[in-house]
């Protein structure tokens, strides 16, 4: 019975006759003369692996079959011409970019088992590639020691109405804790407004807290509503509270304890219930000993406190990561890149992460678009790579290492059976018997 289904593409119909009359046990084969055949036919989508047929030196260029090969999940196996191999006419980065390739006169044994290899593998990373759990909880991906207790932390927060404050290095994810305490809180249906102490004139704080009048000031042309009253029945959450100037502390002070504010070029004072969330990467405790930060706004501000921990105290979160902001850029990406290279995933680890998660965003999101490789490398994400010089692995060692992979994916699977996953991968017990030998897998 013929199950799999496979694509072949041969612009000259040469290898079809031999191919069919292999009669390849479970594989079901429609033959396409062009790549844009292939395409339609793969968008239509029933192959699991496709076989390009190269029969002469000009057969195709390397970046048409690049193009067709990096836009759809399925893998690769290359037919060669006679003496294509030998000739070099076929270039070694073309053939890089397939899971397997086979000469003439082609030997059904050997093509037999490489079809049940790409066809296992395919099965076994389409289940991979389903979007990564995010793992985490409050909508943050991270599942490490660290990130487990500000979640247990967050727990308690999010139950009680007091003023927060958010400790932790630029990029580590204030902002997005001050988020989930909204979202997650009785204040979820009210406004969630942000403002950067840091990032606005000292002269214009005043008025972008509390609002001004018509006519209060030259160009107060209307009366705007500040950022306090705005956030009403919501969350307030100040960024960088350490730049605050002090006189603005002081008004602040009074707001937290009153409940109360007076619009610029107004005597009316008006009732505003607000939960206040500040963030601050310096430490607030030295700027009050310097100083430089009221002792008794900071008491005020401080009610409760969470400490984001910096991304290289939680290592391990760190691929999680990767693969979730990959995940979340997916419609924006170069079409060939198809994930990490193992080099950059160790390279992320042994990274520090001066600017944190938001350093790991840019980066990821950066390489995708720029990447030409199909695997991201750390080279792509602008980091020294962790592992020195690389030597490239030859396509043999390449192909064992995807073999025991397989191999031992699959006898995992059926619990070391040998007779199930040969005929799983589509070989015969005795050629399996020899590959697990050959490839030193112990059962
Ligand atoms: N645990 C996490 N899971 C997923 N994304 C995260 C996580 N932590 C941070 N991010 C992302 O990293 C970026 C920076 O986070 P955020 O703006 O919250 O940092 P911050 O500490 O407030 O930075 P700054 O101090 O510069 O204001 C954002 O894109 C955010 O979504």
């Amino acid at each position: 019975m013929s199950s799999r289904k496979g694509l072949v593409v041969d612009r000259g119909g040469a290898l079809c006759a031999e191919l069919h009359a292999l009669e390849l046990q479970d594989w079901d084969f429609q033959v396409v003369p062009s790549l844009d055949a292939a395409r339609r036919t793969l968008a239509a989508g029933s192959a699991s692996v496709g076989l390009v047929v190269f029969d002469s030196v000009s057969s195709w260029l390397e970046r048409e079959i690049e193009a067709l090969i990096a836009h759809h999940d399925i893998e690769w196996i290359a037919l060669l011409g006679q003496g294509l191999l030998r000739s070099g006419a076929v270039p070694a980065s073309t053939l890089r970019l397939f899971h397997d390739f086979h000469s003439m006169p082609l030997d059904r044994e050997r093509l037999q088992f490489s079809l049940g290899h790409a066809y296992g593998k395919v099965q076994f990373c389409s289940r991979e590639s389903e979007p990564p759990q995010v793992g985490g909880r409050y909508g943050m991906t991270g599942t490490s020691p660290k990130m487990l207790q500000l979640y247990r932390q967050l727990d308690k927060v999010v139950a009680v109405d007091a003023p927060v404050l958010i400790g932790g290095e630029s990029g580590s994810g204030k902002e997005l804790v001050a988020h989930a305490i909204h979202q997650h809180s009785a204040r979820a249906h009210g406004p969630f407004i942000a403002m950067n102490c840091g990032a606005i004139a000292p002269s214009l704080i005043h008025s972008e807290l509390f609002g001004y009048e018509r006519g209060a000031f030259t160009g107060a042309t209307q009366r705007k509503v500040g950022n306090i009253e705005a956030a009403s029945g919501g969350v307030l959450f100040l960024d960088e509270i350490g730049d605050l100037p002090l006189d603005l502390q002081a008004s602040l002070l009074r707001f937290l304890q009153e409940k109360m504010i007076t619009r610029v070029g107004s005597t009316e004072r008006v009732k505003v219930n607000v939960r206040v969330i500040a963030a601050t990467h310096v430490d607030l405790a030295r700027a009050v000993a310097d100083g430089r930060f009221r002792q008794d706004l900071y008491y005020r501000l401080n009610v409760l406190h969470l400490h984001v921990p910096p991304l290289r105290e939680r290592r391990e979160d760190i691929p999680r990561l990767a693969e979730a902001v990959f995940a979340d850029n997916r419609h924006q990406k170069s079409s060939q890149v198809k994930g990490f290279s193992s080099e950059a995933v160790r390279t992320m680890v042994d990274y520090p992460w001066p600017g944190n998660v938001r350093e790991l965003v840019n980066r990821v999101q950066q390489a995708m678009i720029m990447s030409e490789h199909k695997f991201i490398t750390a080279a792509d994400l602008g980091l020294p790579s962790a592992e020195g010089e690389v030597v490239a692995p030859t396509l043999e060692e390449l192909r064992a290492s995807v073999e025991r992979e397989v191999i031992e994916t699959s006898l995992r699977k059926y619990r070391n059976n040998v007779s199930e996953t040969a005929r799983q991968l589509g070989i015969s017990r005795v050629t399996l018997y020899r590959m697990i030998d050959r490839l030193k897998i112990i059962l």
